[in-house]
């Protein structure tokens, strides 16, 4: 008898437009989503068809659910893995939630300009990982949202931010001045749980890889 018997795998799920984009990549492998489709303010969801249990949680939240093991798997995004610097192991890129991290300002901003600039970010270890490795020293401001302010309102002389269609940067008539790591959500493991129930864990992530398989060649086509 499996020792998952009396517990569902739990799954901490990135809240959002991971979550959209998941769930019907999840049907697709044939597991029940009604409940998150129907969620209303609820947290926590059972597939009914199968025993998992559902915790959505804001990005960073899932790593942190995952560290401590009060998650067996993760759903969440390379940027949130890569900042918060998770040490879980990585089983799958689902190939969604897919951006890239740029470097932008204002039309006049001078990226070679030699004074210590001002870099507003929702992601202040990625962006100082970057300067490093252009052996600048730069000052780092964290901005929890909405970052394309801060080159407008004089905040920060420029920001490392995602994209992905590129709207808000057109939008607000910012430049992109250099890219940075691209970005995709990623399927994580807690290492004691795969060490506990491998059998569970290695069954969900190929009916799920399957799917992203399949998706993966239909857009190659
Ligand atoms: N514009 C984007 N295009 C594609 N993926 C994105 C984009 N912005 C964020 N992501 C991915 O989705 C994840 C969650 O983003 P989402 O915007 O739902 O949450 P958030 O940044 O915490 O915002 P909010 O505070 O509005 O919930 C990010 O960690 C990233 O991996
Ligand atoms: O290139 P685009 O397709 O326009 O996407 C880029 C925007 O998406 C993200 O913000 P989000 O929508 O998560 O809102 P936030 O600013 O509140 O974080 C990111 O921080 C950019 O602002």
């Amino acid at each position: 008898m499996s020792s998952l018997d009396n517990k569902r795998l739990k799954i901490a799920l990135t809240k959002g437009r991971v979550e959209k984009q998941v769930v019907p990549l999840l049907e697709a492998a044939n597991i029940n989503c009604d409940q998150i489709r129907n969620k209303k303010r609820r947290l926590i969801f059972d597939s009914e068809t199968q025993p998992l249990e559902f915790i959505l949680a804001k990005g960073p939240d899932v790593t942190t659910f995952l560290e401590r093991g009060a998650a067996d798997i993760g759903i969440v995004g390379s940027d949130i893995l890569t900042e918060h610097q998770s040490s879980q192991y990585e089983l799958l890129d689902l190939g969604i939630g897919k951006c890239q991290f740029v470097l932008a300002s204002t039309q006049d901003f001078d990226p070679k300009a030699p004074k210590r600039k001002i870099i507003g970010t929702k992601y202040p270890l990625i962006t100082k990982r970057y300067f490093d490795s252009l052996g600048q020293d730069v000052e780092i401001i964290k901005i929890e949202g909405s970052v394309e302010l801060a080159p407008l309102t004089g905040l920060a002389d420029a920001i490392v931010d995602i994209t992905e269609t590129g709207t808000t940067i057109r939008e607000n008539n910012l430049k992109i001045f250099d890219y940075l790591d691209k970005v995709s959500t990623r399927l994580v493991v807690n290492r004691m749980s795969l060490k506990q129930h491998p059998d569970e864990i290695f069954s969900f992530v190929d009916q799920i890889k399957q799917v992203v398989d399949k998706k993966g060649k239909t857009i190659s086509k």
